[in-house]
């Protein structure tokens, strides 16, 4: 990991060289920290660095006074950890003496990095460890990069971090968040992406801290107005401020928290607090203009009672979905599709991980919001998540928002009182919202909801309480929300076809469900089916297995079902062979959304190959042709004239989809 003998001389002499030559204006991060490192801090970029990590005591005590920030940063990290998809990176979290106070990680690249220190209990002030990101970070109060050799101590050129300092409510640096990489790509795009976590971490932080003032969001242009953008106030019941968020000092124009903390709402725009509070609750969700004093801007405000004064969840935490083994445990789910098994299997290890970042999640209330292609088990999962979270000994009320009509799904979800429409049923209906008061609303297929509707449903989600149709009265509720989408929602949000400010209420926690083919559990979930469908009695040739195995599934677990249901029947208590499955002889299967899929090579294939990027209508065709070269012997005249096509077509289909043929016949 670290530098050959010379190259750490060379690495010392060029730390050396730059910090004789002195400092002039305008010299960068970094050798303003090696000057730093020489000269205050004395140490020796041709020293062995020893790691510093604190005692076990020390960290715990670290750990609880810093246990608010810890525990909204925790899964915006890792949030951040798995959008980043890098298995050798390690997303941090120090406290202001650059002590690591969390870190997520795959546990390789934490054994691996663990004896540099770069563990929970390691200690990386720049007097410990030199220049590096967290204690840079620290010293120069902002976001940093240091890539590799601008380390100070060679050991860790190997390493690329970068570091934003998270702000606590009064302004002060509270926390250090970096990005700890072997690569040493788009660090400029890491620091926005660090810098978005921050605020997120920053904004949990104000609501955590101020649950007792009242939430003031606002921003000069409405669409902004819950977003990350949003400038925030969290204000007492005498109208004072008693913080703000960086984007409210930044859209004010000021500067430092003591500009405006203490001061009162009508000093600082042309309205009082209790007129914010009045023309928020009457303007349903829409954000109301305010004025700032003496200024010629304009904002888009909402005020909300304290958040204290909501009703709290009632219910205790049930246990946790154990992962134990890989395996969890599922509910049985019931209406459409639901599976006849009374469990079904998740031994894929994302699934295990996510499941597990979910439970952790839920446990505080953070809305879900699950990925993946149709079929894939979007509704399971839900299911699962509902059995661990507090909310477990409540109902689970599934609404596909695809398959109702427009036009009713707004009674469905708010209900209505008897009479408040023409067809309304005599006796008044309580919608799906309510229904789930206690428990778990599933939203599945959320991006058909229509644009009106989704703003209800962003006011019950930041009010907790329900307008059923027809009726002024509010009923409070609350419920754990997951929701569920095939669909690209950031896209459909580009496109001005669902609300950013609901995507980001609903994505509390973004999980993508991996497609059957993708999952490494695939042989057991076949046969978990394949016992569902035939109550046990049906065995599978190893032939069929093996067809099973390859396909691609664009139906995913839903099209897997469906036939082993059809070649139970066919086989009808004889084993499975490969004839009792002849739809997975087409070439044509249907494809699934057009989203691009990694695939490993195949197994089938001769020679190991490095993943490569196809298409999921070409990953189909590639599994098809390597089933047929598997039955052909690898004959490639024999597939060719199987498929009715010249040898040179065949060929050309191999390559483009890098099918590797050895020893071409
Ligand atoms: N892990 C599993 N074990 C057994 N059966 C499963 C599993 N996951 C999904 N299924 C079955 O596959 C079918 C589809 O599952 P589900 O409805 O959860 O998928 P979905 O992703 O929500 O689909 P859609 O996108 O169409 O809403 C159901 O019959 C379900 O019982």
């Amino acid at each position: 990991m670290s530098l050959s003998l010379r190259d750490a001389h060379r690495h010392a002499d060029r730390i050396l060289e730059r910090v004789r030559g002195g400092l002039h204006d305008g010299d960068e991060l970094v050798a303003q920290s090696w000057n730093r490192c020489v000269n205050e801090h004395r140490l020796d970029p041709a020293g062995r660095h020893q790691p510093a990590v604190v005692s076990r005591v020390e960290l715990e005590e670290r750990r609880a006074r810093r246990a608010d920030v810890i525990a909204c940063a925790r899964y915006e990290m890792t949030t951040l950890f798995q959008q980043l998809a890098d298995t050798e990176s390690a997303v941090v979290l120090t406290d202001t003496d650059g002590v690591i106070v969390h870190m997520v990680s795959t546990p390789e690249f934490g054994t691996e990095v663990g004896p540099l220190g770069l563990r929970v209990g390691g200690r990386w002030s720049e007097a410990a460890a030199g220049t590096n990101g967290m204690g840079t970070c620290l010293a120069a109060a902002g976001p940093v990069s240091v890539r590799r050799e601008d380390h100070f101590f060679p050991e860790f050129a190997q390493l690329t971090c970068s570091a934003v300092p998270v702000y606590d409510p009064q302004g002060e640096i509270a926390a250090v968040l970096d990005v700890t990489s072997r690569s040493s790509l788009m660090q400029q795009h890491l620091l926005v992406l660090l810098g978005m976590t921050a605020r997120m971490i920053e904004n949990r932080l104000l609501d955590a801290r101020f649950r007792n003032a009242h939430p003031l969001h606002f921003h000069s242009r409405p669409e902004f107005v819950y977003t990350l953008h949003e400038g925030k106030l969290a204000v007492g019941d005498d109208g004072r401020i008693l913080a703000a968020n960086r984007s409210a000092l930044f859209q004010l124009g000021l500067q430092a928290m003591d500009e405006v903390r203490d001061r009162r709402i009508d000093e600082l725009f042309e309205t009082s607090l209790e007129d914010m509070l009045q023309r928020s609750s009457s303007a349903s969700f829409h954000p109301v203009v305010m004025y700032r004093a003496n200024a010629a801007l304009r904002f888009f405000a909402v005020a909300r009672r304290p958040a204290s004064d909501a009703k709290a969840p009632a219910r205790p935490v049930a246990p946790a979905a154990t992962a134990a083994a890989n395996q969890v445990a599922l509910p049985r789910p019931a209406g459409r599709g639901a599976a006849s098994s009374s469990a079904a299997t998740f031994g894929d290890l994302r699934l295990v991980r996510h499941l597990e970042t979910a439970r952790r999640v839920i446990a505080r209330g953070t809305p879900v919001l699950l990925c993946g292609e149709t079929g894939s088990g979007k509704e399971v999962f839900a299911r699962a998540v509902h059995e661990a979270s507090p909310h477990a000994g409540g109902a689970f009320v599934a609404v596909n928002c695809a398959s109702l009509p427009e036009t009713l799904i707004e009674s469905e979800l708010f209900g209505y009182r008897a009479g408040a429409f023409t067809g309304a049923q005599r006796t008044g209906r309580r919608g799906k919202i309510l229904q789930a008061d206690g428990g778990t609303l599933f939203l599945d297929e959320i991006a058909d909801m229509p644009l009106e509707l989704q703003a209800r449903l962003l006011r019950v989600l930041d009010e907790r309480q329900v307008t059923p149709l027809g009726t002024e009265e509010t009923q409070p509720v609350d419920f754990q929300l997951v929701s569920a989408s095939h669909r690209h929602l950031p896209t459909l949000v580009r496109e001005g076809r669902f609300r950013e400010d609901l995507y980001y209420r609903l994505a509390g926690i973004e999980l993508a469900l991996p497609p059957l083919r993708e999952r490494s559990d695939r042989r057991e979930l076949l046969h978990a089916v394949l016992a569902a469908e035939s109550d046990g009695s049906s065995q599978l040739s190893p032939d069929a297995e093996r067809l099973l195995l390859d396909y691609a599934w664009p139906g995913n677990v839903r099209q897997l079902r469906h036939v082993m249901r059809s070649a139970c029947a066919l086989a009808d208590g004889r084993p499975i062979t490969r004839e009792h499955l002849p739809s997975l002889h087409t070439m044509a299967a249907p494809a699934p959304a057009p989203t691009m899929v990694a695939l490993p090579a195949a197994p089938a294939a001769p020679a190991e190959a490095p993943p490569i990027k196809l298409n999921p209508i070409q990953a189909n065709e590639r599994q098809v042709l390597l089933q047929l070269l598997e039955q052909h012997r690898w004959n490639v005249s024999n597939v060719a004239k199987a498929l009715d096509v010249s040898r040179n077509t065949l060929y050309r289909k191999l390559h483009k989809l890098h099918i590797e043929v050895s020893h071409p016949d």
